[in-house]
């Protein structure tokens, strides 16, 4: 494995105002109630009954908290805002919602609450008795809908390591038909539901929230776009673009995702982080154990190489390639130079545009100036 870490900061010819502006590996906690997010900055809620685990996922993917320490968090008894902007490429805050929250106490701000949530995310503790939670869901879904029917519904079937897989399948078909028969019968029909089963004890919670972030994130088919393009000229069989402080897939090409894939690219950004902890920053600790130069190879016994490369100060992107393939180690590196440009384009352009709309990605080879592909049999597109 080859690794390097450097210290100084990531200086990219993008406009730095559109990431936050220090990296923080190990992202400290943020700032409780006073700690509003700007107007036009979008919000996740963590929804649901009390003990349902929804504090241990938001410290579980966003702080690094092992699940087990997850045993000993307090309930929570008031709105904890979490901004993680400072650390992650994720640009939202994250509201977590006491178990007991009433929706019709007076001091229950449904307007300012709802108004500028990107996503709701309810969840159902899958090793208790549901019928109650259905019912929250109901009630939290069709308040949210009628103040902001933008929003996206994510229901998370939580805690499914108790489950056997039989159990898991019956426990979503059950919880989707019923979650679905209470918006019918409350003429709610155009509202959508997405389900994931989920725990903090495997990946399916950073799966899932990738989804989540995903659909929040407007230069998604540009940026899926870009992967195919990379992947198709570059012999490499599956490539994501990871949030590295969260590990959080921002975007994969579009070949299906296995668990496995995922899970491997995951751990490999936990041992270039640790290695990269013990050995890579200066003696006294100062750097960064994650920055411009960071590029990491790992080579399986299976004829499987594992490439995982510096895209910006937050994103790093983790390929999974053959033996062979990797072969041509320049033309992999000049495609990467040449994705590295385009995203930096794509973000420095969603910037200041400032909109929702970007203007290539319907774009099918990537119109973006400079990029310039070599492609296996040695032409350019
Ligand atoms: N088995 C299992 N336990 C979990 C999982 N997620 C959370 N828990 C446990 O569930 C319990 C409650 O978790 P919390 O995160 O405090 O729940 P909460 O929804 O924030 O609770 P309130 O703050 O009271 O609303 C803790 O003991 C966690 O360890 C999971 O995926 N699997």
């Amino acid at each position: 494995m080859s690794m390097k870490c450097g210290d100084s900061a990531f200086t990219g010819s993008y406009d730095v105002g559109s990431f936050p502006k220090s990296f923080g590996y190990g992202a400290e906690e943020g700032d409780m109630e006073e700690n509003c997010a700007p107007p036009d900055k979008p919000r996740i809620l963590l929804m649901g009954l009390r003990r349902s685990g929804k504090s241990s996922i938001q410290k579980v993917v966003f702080h690094k908290m092992s699940p087990n320490e997850t045993l000993f968090l307090e309930s929570t008894n008031k709105i904890y805002k979490d901004d993680i902007s400072s650390s992650s490429f994720v640009n939202f805050q994250i509201w977590d919602f006491p178990g007991q929250v009433d929706f019709f106490d007076p001091t229950f701000d449904s307007e300012m609450i709802f108004k500028g949530t990107g996503a709701l995310i309810f969840v159902i503790d899958a090793q208790d008795d549901y019928v109650e939670a259905l019912g929250r869901l109901h009630l939290t879904v069709s308040r949210a809908y009628k103040v902001n029917p933008d929003i996206n519904f994510e229901v998370f079937i939580h805690k499914v390591d108790g489950l056997s897989d039989d159990h898991k399948i019956e426990t979503q078909r059950d919880i989707h038909q019923r979650a679905n028969d209470d918006l019918a019968d409350a003429n709610l029909e155009k509202v959508h539901l997405s389900f994931y089963l989920t725990s903090i004890y495997d990946h399916s919670i950073f799966e899932a929230f990738s989804k989540v972030v995903q659909k929040l994130i407007p230069q998604l088919p540009t940026l899926e776009n870009l992967l195919n393009i990379f992947i198709s000229h570059s012999g490499i069989e599956k490539a994501f673009l990871f949030d590295v402080v969260s590990k959080i897939y921002i975007a994969t090409d579009s070949s299906p995702v296995d668990m496995q894939s995922y899970e491997i690219c995951c751990d490999m950004i936990d041992v270039v982080i640790d290695v990269s902890c013990i050995y890579g920053l200066v003696e006294d600790g100062s750097g960064c154990a994650y920055d411009k130069e960071s590029l990491a190879i790992i080579k399986l016994n299976n004829t499987t190489v594992l490439y995982l490369k510096e895209v910006t100060k937050f994103l790093a992107l983790v390929c999974i390639l053959r033996e062979e393939s990797f072969e041509r180690k320049g033309l992999i590196e000049y495609n990467f130079h040449c994705f590295r440009k385009a995203i930096h384009e794509v973000f420095e352009v969603g910037n200041s545009v400032h909109s929702a709309h970007w203007r290539s990605a319907d774009s099918p080879s990537g119109s973006l100036s400079g990029l310039n592909y070599a492609s296996l049999n040695g032409n350019n597109i």
